[in-house]
């Protein structure tokens, strides 16, 4: 039995349009705080509300409105990346996903390798391709665990514009990051563990 207490008191508040960042050092409990968010992981105490209610990862409420890149795997394996992403579009609801994902791939710098198996793609690019999966379907809430990861200079400067833009169209972000220049350009709320 490990008794490690990692999370002990957190409590915030993220209102529509804002970015709420976790920040601290390796082990901190950041990504253990977004998996409680997301349902992945269940607090021994407390709760996670989504508008006002108890936050249940199954519900196609919370299902509909919150998008998570926590990490890399979760690919269909034999979908090609265009592919997988017209799907997890359809899946949200948008009836022709054509238009959203020529965007995103175009956004993203993915569009050569619109064609390719996810396992095939650069590290650099899977992280790219794994932040467009969550920009092709509809969402107001985005969960992400440093989105920053593995981008390159022009990568982190797209995603922190792209993050502006998203909290202007009244989406919510709540992220862990260890990059202080994302931090700086895109929290409202900063929730500092360790
Ligand atoms: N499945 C697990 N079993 C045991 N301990 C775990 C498990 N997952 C996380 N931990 C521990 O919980 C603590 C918090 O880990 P967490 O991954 O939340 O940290 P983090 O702040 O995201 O770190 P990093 O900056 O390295 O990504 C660490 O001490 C870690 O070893």
């Amino acid at each position: 039995m490990n008794d490690l207490v990692v999370l002990d008191a957190v409590s915030f508040d993220l209102p529509s349009g804002r970015a709420a960042a976790l920040i601290g050092p390796n082990g901190s409990g950041k990504t253990t705080l977004l998996r409680c968010v997301v349902g992945a992981d269940i607090p021994d105490d407390g709760d996670v509300l989504f508008d006002g209610e108890r936050l249940v990862e199954s519900d196609p409420k919370v299902r509909a409105a919150m998008a998570c890149a926590l990490d890399d795997a979760d690919f269909f394996p034999e979908l090609s990346v265009v592919e997988h992403l017209e799907l997890l579009a359809r899946a949200h609801g948008v009836a022709e996903p054509g238009e959203i994902v020529a965007e995103v791939l175009t956004e993203l710098d993915l569009e050569d390798q619109r064609d390719q198996l996810p396992v095939t793609l650069s590290s650099g690019q899977r992280r790219r391709f794994t932040l467009g999966a969550c920009l092709v379907r509809p969402h107001r809430l985005l969960v992400l665990d440093e989105p920053e990861q593995r981008l390159d200079v022009a990568g982190r400067a797209w995603l922190a514009e792209k993050l502006q833009d998203e909290k202007a169209q009244g989406c919510a972000i709540l992220l862990a990051s260890h990059d202080p220049q994302l931090v700086d350009a895109v929290a409202d709320i900063r929730i500092e563990l360790g």
